[in-house]
């Protein structure tokens, strides 16, 4: 479906962004339904845009924590250095969708700041059968991710759901729709458990409010992809 003037509007209608950034607040988590942030074209872009860009397995994270995924490499975060994009033309155009202007706006209003927020990581996975990630902080990869964003781009698996760990006692599990967005605080703990049947598949990118070099130092202990 292509974007219309009413899709345009909810995309920025203040109380539809209010709702999701008081639920972020109060619960570190919220699902954005699908059509806000992104529409159908943006989706079938998505799609095209990433069969341009090499995949790569995963079996451990940053720091030693296990992982079975594979990823295909947007925009890395080196510790020590700036964020950069990877694999040319797909990338720029991928990061130019994410980064439009009513998106950002809409995220910004989601996210509750004042000042506006980078990404400085990004990245796509697939996840068929077997395959997990496992518990981990996305802060641990980078002190200074506020929040990740992560777009569902598969519609038929079973599996593959997002817990989140507010505490030791408390969990959450979410199985959020295709074409819903997922937005989480990055100073929680999270898995996704395994994929049973199908194909599990979502686009992950970290939002933060400082650009410049990832100050993570090596030894922390529990690390994203
Ligand atoms: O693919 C996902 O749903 C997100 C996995 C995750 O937690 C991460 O990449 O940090
Ligand atoms: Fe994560």
């Amino acid at each position: 479906m292509a974007r219309s003037m009413n899709d345009k509007s909810r995309l920025l209608s203040e109380e539809v962004l209010t709702k999701y950034r008081i639920e972020l607040l109060v619960k570190g988590t919220v699902v954005i339904d699908p059509q806000i942030l992104f529409t159908q074209d943006d989706l079938a872009k998505i799609d095209q845009l990433q069969a341009q860009i090499p995949e790569e397995q995963v079996r451990e994270g940053d720091a030693g924590d296990l992982h079975s995924v594979f990823v295909k490499r947007v925009r890395v975060d080196p510790p020590g250095r700036a964020p950069s994009n990877v694999s040319g033309t797909a990338s720029r155009q991928l990061m130019g969708l994410l980064e439009s202007r009513d998106r950002s706006f809409a995220l910004k209003k989601i996210f509750g700041a004042s000042t506006d927020y980078v990404v400085r990581r990004c990245q796509m996975h697939r996840m068929p059968p077997g395959c997990f990630v496992g518990i981990h902080l996305d802060a641990a990869s980078d002190p200074d991710f506020d929040y990740s964003v992560i777009v569902q781009l598969a519609r038929d698996f079973d599996g593959g759901e997002f817990v989140v760990y507010p505490t030791k006692y408390e969990q959450h599990v979410f199985r959020p729709p295709f074409g819903a967005v997922l937005v989480t605080t990055c100073k929680v703990r999270h898995e996704v458990k395994p994929v049973s049947r199908g194909e599990r598949r979502s686009l992950v990118f970290f939002c933060s409010k400082r650009g410049g070099a990832n100050r993570r130092i090596i030894e922390s202990s529990t690390a994203g992809l």
